[in-house]
């Protein structure tokens, strides 16, 4: 079975600690150690309050469910050390050049990087963008204001404009649109919404191509201990490790 450093005890941590099934969780390491401590229990792996001493241990593969920034810090080190990592946090990898160095030390030591379809789906047949004429890639996506940690009394329109400016304005709720963008390989726009008459996570993918109309809306319902994060996320994630050994793959 693979054996899993989890960076990040957070939210989404949490839950894969308290529901993994067919992987091992080897290590765990956060920035607030005592969130790390709080889940030994749960599933069995040790804290470390060192990432260096987190990295040293037996374990093949990272997942990342921290922050942007720690897949900024974190990222070339795991990778050069020759373990696969799962980025969640996938906004860090807009930046082209930082999106290169990090195939190439994964080149460099035969490491994967695994991008989760986290709070979305869809993004399985969106890479045939890759390959076909598209005109439009439009993520909107909609939260209540608690989510993204304002007041708002009516609907308001946050943000229009492209993925990379809005993962840059807000690291912790619109991740979403980057995985869009490198799954269609196309420049994404993206509409964000505060809704106060929502409870609701809602991203509505519009895409317009020679094959036709994409329109996939999923309406998630927010994680329990972090309201901007989908509970969808948490169990994209321990899917992802199920599956990875799988002989049968499916989807694009
Ligand atoms: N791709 C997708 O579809 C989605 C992506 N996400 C992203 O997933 C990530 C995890 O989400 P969630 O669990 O809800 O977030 P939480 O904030 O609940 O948990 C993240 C934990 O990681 C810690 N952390 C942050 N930076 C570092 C670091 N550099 N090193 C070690 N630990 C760190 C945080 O500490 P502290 O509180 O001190 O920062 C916190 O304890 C977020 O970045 C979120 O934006 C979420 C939903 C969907
Ligand atoms: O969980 C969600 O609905 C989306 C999200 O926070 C992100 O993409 O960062």
């Amino acid at each position: 079975m693979r054996r899993i450093g989890l960076l990040g005890c957070g939210n989404v941590g949490e839950i894969i600690a308290h529901k993994h099934e067919g992987f091992i969780i080897a290590a765990l390491h956060d920035a607030v150690y005592t969130r790390a401590q709080a889940v030994e229990d749960a599933c069995g792996a040790r804290a470390y309050e060192s990432f260096d001493e987190f990295l040293a241990q037996d374990i093949d593969i990272v997942v990342e469910a921290a922050s942007v920034s720690a897949v900024k810090t974190h990222a070339e080190a795991i990778l050069l050390a020759g373990k696969d990592m799962v980025i969640l946090s996938v906004g860090a990898l807009t930046d082209k050049p930082f999106r290169d160095h990090l195939k190439e030390c994964a080149v460099s030591t035969g490491a994967r990087i695994y991008i989760p379809s986290g709070a979305i789906t869809g993004l399985d047949n969106l890479k045939v963008c890759q390959i076909a004429r598209v005109s439009k890639v439009l993520l909107r996506t909609t939260k209540n204001p608690r989510s993204l940690g304002i007041e708002a009394d009516h609907p308001m329109l946050l943000f229009k404009g492209t993925a990379r400016d809005c993962i840059r304005q807000y690291p912790k709720n619109i991740n979403v649109a980057v995985a869009i963008e490198l799954a269609s390989g196309h420049e994404t726009e993206v509409e964000l919404w505060a809704d106060p008459n929502t409870d609701r996570n809602t991203h509505e993918l519009i895409v317009e191509g020679e094959f036709g109309d994409i329109n996939i809306t999923v309406s998630n319902r927010p994680s329990p201990e972090n309201p901007a994060t989908s509970y969808l996320a948490a169990l994209s994630i321990l899917t992802l490790l199920r599956n990875l050994d799988n002989p049968i793959q499916i989807g694009t």
